[in-house]
């Protein structure tokens, strides 16, 4: 059954980037802040280059803003602010920032970097970045190293490190499975709320949604639909001579039937009991005679059986346009009618009246 509505997990994605995305935004600006502020101090603390560095970074962070806000690009935007971001820890290691308190900074990280990436991303950029931190705790004496630390503090400093990187790990990846976990049951609970259990079509919730959605399509460009009510005949024979699992298997083999038999747009719904509803987008009232008539001889000559038996099935239905009524509730009334009519008249038909049932052609009266 083809959905017409954009699938709920891709709406749940697309709200969650655009939440990040506003996040990032807000954690740009107070960097932005931040670095001109600690590049002040620095400024007058006579730091001057390292006061320098720091603007750079934040114009960087600038920089990275306005693109995000010309092109919308969120994955360049997150690949840039961690890039940055990166960098400026890289610079801050090795030259120990202020009074050697720069590689505390490291810890706003892991945090950042796992809720931005993936796992396996976070986990290979952390790791990429620690190398770095031990081969200039390591190698004080390599160029641009200008910071040396003590043993203590190194020791320390990666000892927290990895604690914070395994806890932040763990609380994400446990955030993500919660998360999937929470999309999968509102995906079945969506299913359940608007699939028939047993022959799997749409129900007649899905259908009264569908319906008012091609209603104000109709309303806004003129796009006609039909509709056709569908009765299975003398049903409650069925029930009675074969039992009441037969009649279910006829339900199913008739909805399997029926989705064969109409187009990918169209919408078969169980709309209660032994009726069944199509909607029919962009679908005159002849065409949908006419599909109602395919449908209705494949019936007629299709095998129903059950445990061996072979079960004679066919149908009725009532076949309208919102062409020639304006509204869902005047359309269902029609179709009904429609129906009532093709019982009235000896049912294995279809109304209005087919002129010729037989071939195939149908041709209404009205
Ligand atoms: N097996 C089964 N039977 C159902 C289900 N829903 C409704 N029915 C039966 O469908 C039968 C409908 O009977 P009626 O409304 O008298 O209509 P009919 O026998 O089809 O006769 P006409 O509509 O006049 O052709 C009843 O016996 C219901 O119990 C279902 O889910 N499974």
């Amino acid at each position: 059954m083809a959905s017409l509505q954009q699938p709920s997990h891709q709406i749940a994605d697309e709200s969650e980037e655009a939440r990040v995305s506003r996040l990032l935004t807000g954690l740009s600006v107070m960097a932005v802040l931040f670095l001109l502020g600690i590049g002040g101090k620095a400024w007058f603390a006579e730091h001057h280059t390292h006061a320098w560095v720091l603007w750079a970074f934040g114009a960087f962070v600038v920089a990275n803003m306005l693109v995000y806000a010309q092109t919308g690009n969120r994955a360049r935007q997150k690949g840039g602010l961690i890039s940055i971001v990166g960098l400026l820890f890289g610079y801050l290691i090795i030259t120990g920032g202020e009074s050697n308190t720069g590689p505390l900074w490291f810890y706003v990280f892991p945090p950042l970097l796992f809720y931005l990436t993936d796992l396996k991303t976070g986990t290979a950029v952390l790791l990429f970045c620690v190398l770095i931190a031990v081969v200039v705790f390591q190698f004080p004496q390599l160029p641009f190293v200008t910071a040396e630390y003590s043993t203590d503090f190194k020791i320390r400093f990666f000892a927290t490190l990895a604690f914070e990187s395994i806890f932040c790990f763990v609380l994400e990846a446990s955030r993500l499975n919660a998360r999937k976990e929470l999309m999968d049951m509102a995906l079945a609970h969506k299913f359940a709320a608007s699939t028939d259990e047993l022959t799997g079509l749409s129900n007649r919730r899905d259908m009264h949604h569908r319906l008012n959605e091609e209603l104000s399509r109709y309303q806004r460009s003129g796009h006609h639909f039909s509709v056709a009510l569908i009765d299975l005949d003398l049903f409650k024979q069925i029930n009675d001579r074969h039992g009441h699992d037969a009649g279910d298997q006829v339900l199913r083999d008739f909805a399997a039937l029926m989705q064969s038999v109409i187009r990918q747009t169209d919408v078969a719904a169980r709309w209660g009991g032994e009726e069944f509803l199509i909607l029919l987008p962009d679908t005159s009232l002849l065409q949908a005679l006419t599909l109602a008539e395919r449908l209705r001889q494949r019936v007629s000559r299709h095998e129903f059986s059950f445990a061996g038996q072979a079960m004679p099935v066919t149908i009725s239905a009532g076949v309208c346009s919102i062409a020639k009524t304006g509204s869902i509730n005047e359309l269902l009334k029609q179709a009904d009618l429609h129906l009532y009519s093709a019982k009235e008249s000896g049912r294995d038909r279809i109304a209005p009246r087919v002129r010729t049932q037989e071939s195939g052609t149908a041709l209404a009266d009205n």
